[in-house]
């Protein structure tokens, strides 16, 4: 794809997979933040956690948080992890998202972190509550959240619903371990945000 296509703040070859709000410009920023973004998978379970307090509160996430003066993000990346959830976990690089919300000028830019293993027992802390979500197909692509019904594991499904907008556009490529890059320019609708224009692609 040629690059002049891709959303600002997004290079490489890439190849789209969705795209929306093609009537919208992209928001222009002067600044991005760097934070991380960690999955855990063990066999057919998915980790998340319930965020707690802060930015994202009340939603199921990966576990992560800013990236420290002086740390790559890969070490951002495994401190967070253990910080939010008490596990140490093998994190591969898996892509890269570029947020922008309304009335900020600067960028989130998250490098997002998968494993397949991990040590430790996942345990709640102040800012987040681990659990466990099966990766069977229909929870995986967020059919069972869409249909309000249970996964056919002994889990509860992916909580699409009550995740980013984003996620279900890319959680699934990460966890068939191909690498991604996005972008999601949101806007605040009620007291959450949703996504006003947006493109999605795959690492070729
Ligand atoms: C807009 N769409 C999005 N979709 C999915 N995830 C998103 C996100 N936008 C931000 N995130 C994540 O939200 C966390 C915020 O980090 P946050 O808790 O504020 O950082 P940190 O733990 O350093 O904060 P404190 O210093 O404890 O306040 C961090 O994992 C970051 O990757």
């Amino acid at each position: 794809m040629d690059a002049t296509d891709l959303p600002p703040g997004l290079d490489g070859n890439l190849v789209e997979f969705v795209k929306g709000g093609c009537e919208f410009e992209w928001q222009s920023y002067t600044k991005t933040r760097f934070y991380t973004n960690a999955f855990v998978i063990n066999g057919n379970k998915l980790l998340l956690g319930f965020k707690k307090r802060g930015f994202g509160a009340n939603l199921y996430n990966g576990f992560g948080g800013k990236v420290e003066p002086g740390e790559t993000s890969a070490q951002a990346a495994a401190r967070e992890l253990k910080e939010e959830s008490g596990i140490d976990a093998p994190l591969e690089h898996a892509g890269v998202l570029i947020f922008l919300t309304e009335g900020t000028d600067w960028a989130f830019h998250i490098d997002v972190f998968s494993a397949h293993s991990h040590t430790g027992v996942p345990t709640e802390t102040d800012e987040m509550r681990p659990e466990w979500f099966s990766l069977t197909e229909d929870s995986l692509n967020g059919n069972d959240d869409r249909l309000g019904i249970s996964s056919s594991s002994d889990l509860p499904s992916i909580p699409y619903s009550k995740m980013w907008a984003d996620d279900i556009y890319w959680l699934p490529h990460l966890v068939e371990g191909k690498k991604f890059r996005g972008r999601a320019d949101m806007v605040k609708d009620g007291d959450q945000f949703i996504m006003r224009k947006f493109w999605f692609g795959a690492v070729c």
